[in-house]
């Protein structure tokens, strides 16, 4: 059975920074407050669905999970600390490439996403970040003028990216003037200029290796544009892709494949609304139907840590 296994909640440096900054925020304490003993331990092993985890008094307090695969990176927080712990490993993420190599390479992904970017353009993060050295990509774009509600670029540029100062040479939309399939094939090229000119690093395996993947999951399990039962989730040698029957609307769109999404350093797959527990449970507990369960898929070489909300996680927890 999947979930005789265990979770363990435990708080070293990052989290610790985190109850630290956090000390202001009454709403944070006076939640957190509810479990005193178990913010001193540094680990503590209970029962996957425990009976008695409160999700509305843990928030904050669960760093990896135990399944039958091993360990899973999991935080649960409200949708507000979502978005505060993003932000703070974000920064920490950017300050560390551009320590080691002086660019840090983000991927977007649309929908919710982009809400959950929202602390980083506050302070502290707004000011010690090294904004012109990011560069901006997309795991996947909807086949519409920039400038169209439905545009994942435009999404990104009113909620987050209007509001920092990234260099708009290095934000890297999709070129809008063409079809689905034209769209991909340029996008392709301009990753494979990138990587020759080292602005993105490499695999061992050749394909593009980013820094920093910002996804999020679908109800029926896909990520980025790669759906449940369709071919382009097998693709394994084109970079960039299209789909021309998205069963999201719109219907046509491009995407980033499976090889180059795996070969990240790190992916933060952010999920929230109790309409993804049923995905967010049968992902973690190692589901073998990844045709249908695409996020299944999601296997970095470097490492994937996911930020759920109550809502996400409560099949993980109740009974
Ligand atoms: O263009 C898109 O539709 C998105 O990139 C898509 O892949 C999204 O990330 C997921 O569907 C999750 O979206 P929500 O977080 O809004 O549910």
């Amino acid at each position: 059975m999947a979930f005789s296994a265990a979770f363990s909640t435990s708080f070293y440096t990052t989290q610790s920074s985190l109850f630290s900054a956090e000390k202001s925020d009454k709403l944070f304490l006076k939640k957190c407050s509810l479990l005193p003993s178990q913010v001193e331990k540094r680990h503590l092993y209970q029962p996957l669905r425990y009976k008695g985890f409160f999700p509305e008094r843990c928030v904050g307090t669960v760093k990896a999970i135990k399944f039958e695969k091993g360990f899973k990176n999991v935080e649960v927080f409200t949708k507000e600390h979502v978005a505060v712990s993003l932000a703070h490993d974000v920064a920490q993420h950017s300050n560390k490439f551009i320590r080691e190599r002086g660019a840090f390479t983000v991927v977007l992904s649309g929908g919710s996403l982009i809400k959950y970017l929202r602390k980083l353009v506050e302070s502290p993060h707004a000011e010690s970040i090294d904004w012109s050295k990011w560069h901006v990509f997309w795991v996947d774009e909807r086949v519409v003028p920039k400038d169209h509600l439905e545009s994942n670029y435009k999404l990104a540029y009113d909620g987050f990216l209007s509001k920092v100062p990234i260099p708009q040479v290095n934000i890297y939309g999709i070129d809008d003037a063409l079809e689905a399939d034209g769209a991909a094939d340029v996008y392709e090229t301009t990753l494979r200029r990138l990587v020759k000119s080292g602005v993105i690093a490499t695999s061992a395996s050749g394909f593009p290796k980013f820094d920093l993947m910002l996804l999020g999951i679908g109800p029926d399990g896909h990520v980025a544009s790669l759906f449940p039962e369709h071919p382009i989730v097998k693709e394994d040698k084109k970079w960039v892709t299209f789909i021309k029957d998205s069963p999201k609307p719109p219907s046509d769109r491009i995407t980033l494949t499976f090889p180059v999404i795996n070969s990240s350093s790190n992916i933060a797959m952010v999920v929230t609304g109790a309409g993804k527990s049923n995905a967010v449970y049968s992902t973690l507990q190692g589901d073998e139907n990844t045709e249908k369960l695409p996020v299944g898929l999601v296997s970095p070489e470097g490492d994937l840590k996911w930020y759920l909300d109550i809502g996400a996680a409560s099949k993980l927890f109740k009974e």
